[in-house]
């Protein structure tokens, strides 16, 4: 029988682990910061646990931990535990920082942003923000470095700034979160090590009021973010790491993707203690039958055949406000995927840019339509819409990424596009947009054949003209398309017209390429006399309530045309590669 799936009771220990990532600009504190609270709350949290010498362990470059008695608040949510773990995530460079965020995005339960009291926000401190927005729902704020403030002048220094961060987090999710100041190593790197910190019993106070009972959910395939590897004589190869989605048990069998080999699960260990299973957002030890542990520094493991190697990707796109460059198609992005960032080339096409004109297409381009069928399936799942990219919103963006290597990640994960080439320095936000995996292309031959055909064509223009008014928020529209054309691609699409209106199409009307405009802030009485005399002078429909039918529209405005530019994506199978 196989086992049952683990819950949070299923656990030899009783200790609850909740993740917190350390970010920052370079040289805010962040390691000094982890430092300083695995210490302190090793030999000061714990003085009644006789445990606690064991607790404040550095887990791996990058992870450590402390534990605390269970904070009251959580007694009763959290029963069968009676302690709480902090895993602390520091997170160095910018690209290992964008990957350890994105990787650990489901696991990330609190975000502590690290901000150097003297210098403010700074360039890194706001992409690190814009990451927390999009991976991370809690948030504290530590101004550190409060010693390197002259001392009469401090508290007045540290409330300004608190006013100023607060101001700036106005407008994101992180609105009115707890922000405090601390000294993680006043006297900077010169201090005596014996230099006491200051701030830091109150940070773990805090950390504990701010801490919840993290969601997890052991279900789905098992992924792991590996984060050290080392071999035990007689016993095998341990990997240790971050469980990040679903669940894990001894005689499980993994995949190493990178290795392309799957091992036997020996044993497993959480707090160095053996354990028979593990689940989602738990670190763990587990040891697999032999491999060459210098083959895995850092990667994944996974359940068999649940990650893809994809050569190519469509995803969804959201322009990141703060980015200056443009996103121009077929220039390179770093993105970071899954546990991967790899140079991509990068195209944008938007939604109608779907081989709209499917019925003006060559023989040749008609092949095309299995392809474009694809696309159209993408914009209508919900996760496109689902995210908080509400429908009718900005007109939605896509992308085709060509991976300068293949990268393996799990299907719908988080994407981020960026600069990391630019300068660090030049005060500019390098992370340029962000989506969501929508279509991997696993099959090198069809990236091949498919992909350098794809054209993706400069905006396009199209002029129709008003045919008639249906009521106050809506006209009729013609000559823009074609019988044959698919006009379920265009909907959604703003149109102008010459009268001053901007419109959404909202469907096609009759059978001939006519299509219904809804102007949503209802049209102007010049508009509507200019229509509704024109339809008087040829003497048939118009009528303002009448239910529009085809055979009604009898009246040409020459006043009045429409306006449509939109961007086209079509598989020509004659070009070598993408145009633009
Ligand atoms: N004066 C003073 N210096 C500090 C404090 N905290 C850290 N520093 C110093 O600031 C420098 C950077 O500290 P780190 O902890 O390495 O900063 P970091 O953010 O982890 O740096 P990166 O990992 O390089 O991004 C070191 O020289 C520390 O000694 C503090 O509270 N006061």
């Amino acid at each position: 029988m196989a086992d049952p799936e683990p819950t949070p009771g299923d656990r030899l220990h009783k200790t609850l682990n909740f993740n917190v990532g350390v970010l920052g600009h370079v040289d805010s504190g962040k390691t000094s910061l982890a430092r300083v609270l695995s210490s302190t709350a090793s030999t000061a949290a714990f003085d009644k646990n006789p445990q606690s010498k064991e607790r404040g362990i550095t887990l791996d470059l990058g992870f450590s931990a402390f534990t605390v008695l269970m904070p009251e608040h959580m007694k009763l949510i959290c029963g069968e535990y009676d302690s709480l773990q902090f895993t602390l995530v520091d997170c160095p460079g910018h690209a290992s920082l964008i990957r350890t965020i994105i990787g650990g995005a489901q696991i990330i339960d609190l975000m502590m942003l690290v901000v150097d009291v003297v210098k403010g926000m700074q360039t890194q401190t706001a992409e690190c923000l814009l990451i927390g927005q999009l991976t991370c729902s809690h948030m504290i704020v530590i101004l550190n470095k409060t010693d390197l403030l002259p001392s009469d002048k401090r508290q007045i220094a540290i409330e300004k700034m608190t006013k100023r961060m607060q101001k700036t987090l106005e407008n994101t999710r992180f609105r009115g979160c707890p922000i405090i100041a601390v000294a993680a190593k006043p006297g900077g790197p010169e201090a005596p090590e014996t230099a006491e910190a200051q701030g830091i019993t109150e940070l773990i106070e805090l950390l504990k009021s701010q801490a919840f009972l993290p969601k997890r959910d052991p279900s789905g395939s098992l992924l792991m973010a590996v984060d050290h590897c080392f071999s035990i004589r007689g016993q095998g190869t341990v990997i240790t790491g971050t469980i990040l989605q679903g669940a894990l048990r001894v005689n499980d069998t993994l995949e190493i993707p990178a290795l392309k080999v799957t091992r036997k699960v020996k044993s497993i260990q959480m707090f160095r203690k053996p354990v028979p299973s593990a689940m989602q957002g738990d670190r763990v030890g587990v040891c697999v039958t032999q491999f060459d542990p210098k083959l895995l520094e850092r990667g994944v493991v996974c359940t068999p055949g649940s990650l893809h190697t994809i050569h190519a990707a469509i995803i969804s796109v959201r322009k990141i406000e703060y980015y200056r460059g443009a996103l121009s198609s077929r220039t390179k992005f770093h993105i970071t995927i899954g546990h991967e960032t790899v140079m991509s080339r990068v195209s944008f096409f938007s939604r109608a840019s779907v081989s709209a004109d499917s019925g003006s297409l060559s023989p040749a381009e008609q092949s095309a339509q299995d392809f474009s069928f694809d696309w159209e399936f993408c914009h209508q799942e919900e996760y496109l819409t689902g995210q908080g990219e509400a429908k009718g919103r900005d007109p939605a963006q896509w992308a085709l990424l060509e991976f300068e290597r293949p990268v393996t990640c799990p299907p719908l994960c988080l994407v981020i596009g960026s600069r990391l080439d630019s300068d660090i320095h030049s005060n500019t936000c390098r992370l340029a947009f962000h989506g969501k995996l929508l279509d991997g292309f696993e099959d090198k031959s069809y990236v091949d054949s498919v992909l350098p055909r794809l054209k993706i064509s400069k905006n396009k223009h199209k002029e129709g003209a008003v045919e008639r008014v249906t009521d106050d928020y809506t006209v009729i529209g013609k000559n823009l398309f074609k019988k044959e054309t698919n006009l379920q691609l265009f909907v959604g699409l703003k149109v102008t017209l010459s009268s001053g209106e901007t419109g959404v199409i909202e469907g096609s009307f009759g059978q001939s390429g006519k299509i219904k405009i809804r102007i949503p802030e209802g049209l102007k009485e010049e508009t509507k006399q200019l229509l509704s005399s024109s339809s008087k002078k040829k003497g048939k429909g118009g009528a303002k309530n009448d239910p529009p039918k085809e055979e009604d529209v009898k009246v040409d405005s020459q006043h009045i045309t429409i306006h449509l530019n939109f961007k086209r994506y079509v598989y020509d199978p004659q070009k070598k590669m993408i145009q633009s």
